[in-house]
């Protein structure tokens, strides 16, 4: 029997959802966004069936509804939801990144055709939009859901089985537990990133070279800076308690540092590093929102064709790379190239067969 499944808010998120679950044969994809240029992409790139800008139309034919809209506009979409006349039962889930505020609206609904499990796939990007939108982003991610209004198990479970495409790993949360922990690991990082932006920003104004020392750490640390800024204004506007308490977290700790740096003690300081490195590589090969990779870091000239040169010897030993960075590249000079890998024994290979093939390579950038 086929599924028609409404994806409201085709950017990043819904698209990628999207372009998971079109290829089942049983699933028939429908499209609403308030970007006509968005709908038209999809329905082109055969990431969507079918597209309407009337909501309603597409909505009131569909056995699920994922709302993939900023969250102010998935609460006003729920609300609107909840008027309409479905001849059929219909369960409706959403994606968004804080859970309380959705849950709370959630459990104001009356309309009985209705059953609301809230959302969370725990993985995404900086980038926006459908264009950046790919099947795999949410391969071994956790997937949140948080059951509300009218939902029971046999209800959870279709969910879970139409969005089994995504190869995600489903978790059931409290929505106060995930605002909670996803505020600690996910939204505030996205504050402190900013914030060490426009310190370099203000330093460049007495430092003009500035910019052009902002090398692999900086801008590491500082990838989500580059996130879409209204979305997250959103995030944390609903999760602003939350925020808040952080923060004020953050400025004991950021005083703690303070008072070890003014004293100058070198043991102390040692130590709150080690303990920073030793959770921070622990993250790397759990098995949760974090994916497991393993670095290695290659010595190479800036010449044309070096890097290609690396890829060829890894994949012609079948040794697939999740990710490659080039750091600090100088013209004419030696820089290096951070290879990602998924697995240890896929980093040993490669260490090993790369050796052999004369280059110098180090765990460590
Ligand atoms: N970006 C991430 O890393 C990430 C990860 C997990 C969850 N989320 C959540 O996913 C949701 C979407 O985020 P995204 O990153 O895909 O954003 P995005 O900007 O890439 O996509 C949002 C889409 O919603 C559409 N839209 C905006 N207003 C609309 C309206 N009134 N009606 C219909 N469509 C409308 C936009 O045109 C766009 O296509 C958010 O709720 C966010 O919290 C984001
Ligand atoms: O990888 C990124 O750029 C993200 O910000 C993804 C990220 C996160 O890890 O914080 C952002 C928001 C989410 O709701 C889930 C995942």
């Amino acid at each position: 029997m086929t599924t028609n499944i409404l994806i409201a808010g085709l950017g990043l998120i819904g698209g990628s959802i999207a372009k998971a679950l079109v290829h089942q044969q049983d699933n028939y994809i429908t499209g609403f966004d308030i970007d006509e240029r968005t709908l038209r992409f999809a329905k082109e790139q055969h990431i969507i069936h079918e597209y309407d800008t009337d909501f309603e139309q597409l909505a009131t034919k569909a056995d699920i509804i994922m709302l993939a809209a900023p969250i102010s506009i998935t609460l006003s979409l729920l609300n609107k939801l909840d008027h309409y006349h479905f001849e059929k039962d219909v369960i409706i889930t959403d994606v968004s990144s804080v859970k309380g505020v959705i849950m709370d609206t959630a459990k104001q609904l009356t309309n009985k055709r209705i059953a609301f499990i809230g959302g969370h796939p725990m993985a995404g990007s900086h980038k926006i939009g459908i264009h950046a939108a790919k099947e795999h982003l949410f391969e071994n991610a956790i997937y949140v859901l948080s059951p509300a209004y009218n939902a029971n198990d046999a209800i959870i479970n279709r969910l879970k089985q139409t969005l089994l495409p995504l190869k995600s790993n489903f978790i059931i949360l409290q929505p106060d537990e995930h605002d909670e922990m996803t505020a600690v690991v996910s939204h505030f990082p996205h504050l402190i990133a900013s914030a060490l932006v426009h310190q370099a920003r203000s330093w460049e104004e007495t430092h003009s070279y500035l910019p052009k020392l902002a090398a692999g750490g900086f801008r590491d640390i500082t990838r989500i800076a580059s996130s879409n800024p209204a979305l997250w204004q959103d995030i944390f506007h609903h999760n602003q308690s939350k925020m808040a308490h952080l923060l004020k977290d953050w400025i004991k700790e950021m005083e703690y540092l303070y008072s070890l740096l003014i004293e100058n003690d070198k043991n102390a300081m040692l130590a709150y590093l080690q303990q920073a490195k030793i959770y921070r590589d622990g993250l790397q090969v759990q098995h949760g929102a974090l994916p497991s990779f393993y670095d290695l870091f290659v010595d190479i000239r800036d010449q044309p064709g070096a890097i290609a040169a690396v890829i060829q010897i890894l994949a012609d030993d079948g040794i697939s790379i999740s990710n490659i960075q080039i750091l600090e590249i100088r013209e004419g000079i030696t820089g290096a190239l951070r290879i990602t890998v998924t697995t240890e024994s896929a980093q040993q290979r490669a260490i090993s067969i790369l050796r052999k093939n004369g280059y110098e390579i180090s765990l460590a950038a």
